[in-house]
């Protein structure tokens, strides 16, 4: 897979086969519109490139509204298309004065004067250009002129994947890492770098690392604790995961993220550590004393160990 970093060096594509979009988790629906883009590039003797922007569309043109998180940065996007045997992926910088073109500014001067398309693959709902005002509709009327073909993805294609990047953030967002899990057809991943805490963990006997995520963008699961994969620099070990206030021993509305790692003992501070959710073991609590705390610790801890 080729990463053009921007639509201005992308060079001569062959034959481009395009689709267009955020792809924010590259969830399964978007795995079944790849893969569509690909067997057209086999079909037809082409490449398939899909076109996507950076930041997201929303966050240029709403900057003041934070409450928009993704569920990938544009690493672990990256990453994932990769899996997916694209020829080409273009990172094109999302700028006011894209949102400002007409649509049929858009489709001349970029999909066909720059990537040079020659069949587009578009949700029958997709909309482009000022104020949105470009639908399928203009791309049907704009192929002939500029040699491309359109294929839509109908209202039923998309009902049967009935996946979309909201539901998504919300299964995330309500812990319930088991759907978003299958609609995205891979796990849950975050990324963040080891903080120093309240040096509480170890007298628990489970030291913990707090994880500070480096991305404000990333959506972060609700409350709870959750079994996850820790990755370090070296190795990878089980995990057992708080998100959530520590009601038992801190009296602050600040979130704190913090993992134990099974069976490993030494310094993490500063290293950064991905996690990928497996479940959620249960809601976090608030209990009477460390001893109780400490108690249902090591219940996590067995019922980790048990799978
Ligand atoms: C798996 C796991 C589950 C936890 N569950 C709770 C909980 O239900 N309630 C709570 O108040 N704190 C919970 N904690 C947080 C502990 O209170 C915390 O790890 C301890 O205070 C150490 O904090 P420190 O690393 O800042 O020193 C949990 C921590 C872990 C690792
Ligand atoms: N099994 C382990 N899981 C997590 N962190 C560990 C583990 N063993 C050692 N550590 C180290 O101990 C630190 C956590 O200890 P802790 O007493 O909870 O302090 P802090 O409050 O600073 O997080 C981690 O940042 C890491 O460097």
């Amino acid at each position: 897979m080729i990463i053009h970093k921007s639509i201005n060096e992308i060079g001569e594509i062959k034959n481009p086969i395009l689709t267009v979009g955020t792809f924010d988790g590259v969830h399964v629906g978007h795995q079944k519109i790849i893969s569509r883009i690909n067997e057209l590039a086999q079909e037809k003797n082409g490449e398939s490139v899909l076109l996507t922007f950076h930041p997201h569309p929303r966050k240029v043109l709403f900057p003041d509204d934070d409450s928009l998180k993704l569920i990938n940065t544009i690493e672990e996007k990256t990453a994932l298309l990769e899996q997916f045997g694209l020829d080409h992926v273009i990172y094109m910088a999302f700028e006011k004065s894209l949102s400002r073109m007409s649509p049929v500014e858009y489709v001349r001067d970029i999909l066909v004067n720059k990537i040079g398309i020659k069949t587009i693959v578009i949700g029958y709902d997709h909309h482009f250009g000022r104020n949105r005002e470009g639908d399928i509709e203009l791309l049907r009327e704009l192929g002939p002129i500029y040699d491309f073909e359109v294929v839509e993805i109908t209202a039923q294609d998309i009902d049967e994947i009935t996946v979309s990047s909201t539901k998504v953030r919300r299964a995330i967002e309500k812990g319930d890492i088991k759907i978003a899990n299958e609609f995205l057809g891979h796990p849950f991943c975050m990324t963040g770098t080891v903080v120093a805490g309240a040096k509480l963990g170890r007298e628990l006997g489970y030291p913990t690392a707090n994880l500070q995520v480096n991305d404000i963008n990333k959506i972060i699961p609700g409350n709870g604790v959750y079994e996850v994969i820790v990755q370090t620099k070296e190795n990878r070990f089980t995990g057992m995961l708080n998100i959530g206030t520590k009601p038992t021993v801190a009296d602050s509305d600040e979130t704190s993220i913090e993992v134990h790692l099974l069976d490993f003992n030494a310094d993490l501070y500063g290293q950064e550590l991905t996690l990928t959710f497996i479940r959620k073991i249960r809601d976090e609590q608030k209990f009477d004393d460390l001893t109780a705390l400490k108690n249902q610790l090591s219940k996590d801890e067995e019922s980790v160990r048990r799978r």
